[in-house]
This record gives C-alpha cells, sequence and structure tokens, in this order.
C-alpha cells in the first residue's frame, strides 16, 4: 500500500517506517527507497557481550538510518530512566544515527500539573550528552494519549511543543530551538492529523495504529500541506 502511494517527495516529508527489528532487513528489502527505516530501540553503549540486545553497531551495519528511543513503554515497562535515555541517543548519534527521542507526560502527571516540568527532565537527560542535535527528532508522546484513541487536543499539543521550544532555546541554544523538529505522537490519525499538523510547532507525527492503516497516506499529506503553506 505504502509503496504505490502517492506522496510528496522527501525533500518535503520525510516518511520513517519503524518495523520490530527481526522485520528491518525485509523492509529494507522491499520499501521504496524514498522511504526510510528506524530502529524501535537499541543498546545503551558500544555492542559487547548483551545476549539479546540489538547494538548500535548492528543498525549502523545493516544500514539503517534512524532509531526511536526512549519510548514510553520502554521508560514504564522496562523501567529505562531519563539518564539511561539520554545515554542512549549519546552513543547513538556518536555512531551517526539520528534518533527520534520520546518523552511525554502520564495522565497522573498531566493531571498534577507537572507535564512541563516532566518533559523538560526527560529532554534535560538528553540535551545534557547530546553531541549533534541536527540528528535529533523530539517526538512529544503524551502516555494517556498512546493507543488510547484519547487524542492531544491541538491546543494542548501546541502548549507543550511551545515550551519545549522554548526549553531548547533558553537551555541549548537558538538555533537548534529553531531547526528541531519536534513531532506529535499519540493516538493521531487520518481524521485529526490535519487539525495538528496546522499548529505553528508541531513538524511531523510519530503515528503508530494508524501507520498500519490507508489513512497513514492521508496523514503524510496532511504534513504536506503544512510545509507547502510555509
Ligand atoms: O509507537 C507509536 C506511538 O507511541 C503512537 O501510537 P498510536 O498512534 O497507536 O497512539
Amino acid at each position: 500500500m505504502l509503496n504505490e502511494a502517492e506522496v510528496p517527495s522527501k525533500d518535503v516529508v520525510e516518511v520513517v517506517v519503524s518495523p520490530p527489528f527481526v522485520f528491518l532487513p525485509l523492509v529494507k528489502s522491499l520499501q521504496r527507497p524514498d522511504f526510510q527505516l528506524a530502529a524501535q530501540n537499541c543498546w545503551v553503549r558500544k555492542g559487547g557481550a548483551f545476549t539479546g540486545e540489538i547494538s548500535a553497531e548492528m543498525l549502523v551495519n545493516l544500514g539503517i538510518p534512524w532509531v526511536i528511543l526512549g519510548h514510553s513503554e520502554r521508560r514504564s515497562l522496562l523501567n529505562e530512566s531519563n539518564e539511561f535515555v539520554g545515554d542512549k541517543v549519546a552513543y547513538a548519534l556518536s555512531l551517526g544515527l539520528k534518533v527520534i527521542a520520546c518523552i511525554g507526560e502520564t495522565l497522573r502527571q498531566r493531571e498534577s500539573g507537572s507535564t512541563m516540568a516532566v518533559v523538560a527532565a526527560q529532554t534535560k537527560a538528553i540535551a545534557d550528552k547530546a553531541s549533534n542535535w541536527a540528528n535529533v527528532v523530539l517526538a512529544y508522546e503524551p502516555v494517556w494519549a498512546i493507543g488510547t484513541g484519547k487524542v492531544a487536543t491541538p491546543d494542548q499539543a501546541q502548549e507543550v511543543h511551545l515550551e519545549l521550544r522554548k526549553w531548547l532555546h533558553d537551555n541549548v541554544g537558538a538555533e537548534v530551538a529553531a531547526t528541531t523538529r519536534i513531532i506529535y505522537g499519540g493516538s493521531v490519525n487520518g481524521a485529526n492529523c490535519k487539525e495538528l499538523a496546522a499548529q505553528p510547532d508541531i513538524d511531523g507525527f510519530l503515528v503508530g495504529g494508524a501507520s498500519l492503516k490507508r489513512e497513514f497516506i492521508d496523514i503524510i499529506k496532511s504534513l504536506t500541506v503544512k510545509k507547502s503553506q510555509l
């Protein structure tokens, strides 16, 4: 389906597909060349005797340019701390991988008013160690919106994205703040993508469930419209 889809050129919208590890070689061999590939995780440091882990070196050897790190499921189910995620991001960047670094608050944290403190601490742990922000995409994924059908409203998402950009400005630098893509993830679908994409600080999406459906093409196109309006 995706291979035949009419989508904008990769200079306009970058499409990165992230299957489970075991399918990476197959997808790589079948996927159209203007789409890219990401792994869903990798080991934190130099590869070695860590049975069952996939090292960043292996991804490089396989020609996988991107890796997703710090997904909320890994943070919550596998106890990955902010510092551990920061170390992973730093090591992957040091090998030349591009990183989609995930951050986001739980429902309890949102309801207690600590959303910005949580995502700032997660971002700081990455910024403390990241060497090359040109290869980092920040993915804001509120945990309560992932796979739940409860998407953040455009205002809720924009508010956090804007605050994150300000945080980058104040703590990393003006250029990084202006150029880093901050993408939104959490129940994005064909029906809500246009309104989200229209927000000034939403630069793209991290799509789970809807990426397996035809509406994924509409989601890609919603970002095209945004780009052409700039
Ligand atoms: O991994 C995917 C993201 O966490 C979002 O998932 P979702 O679009 O199914 O909510």
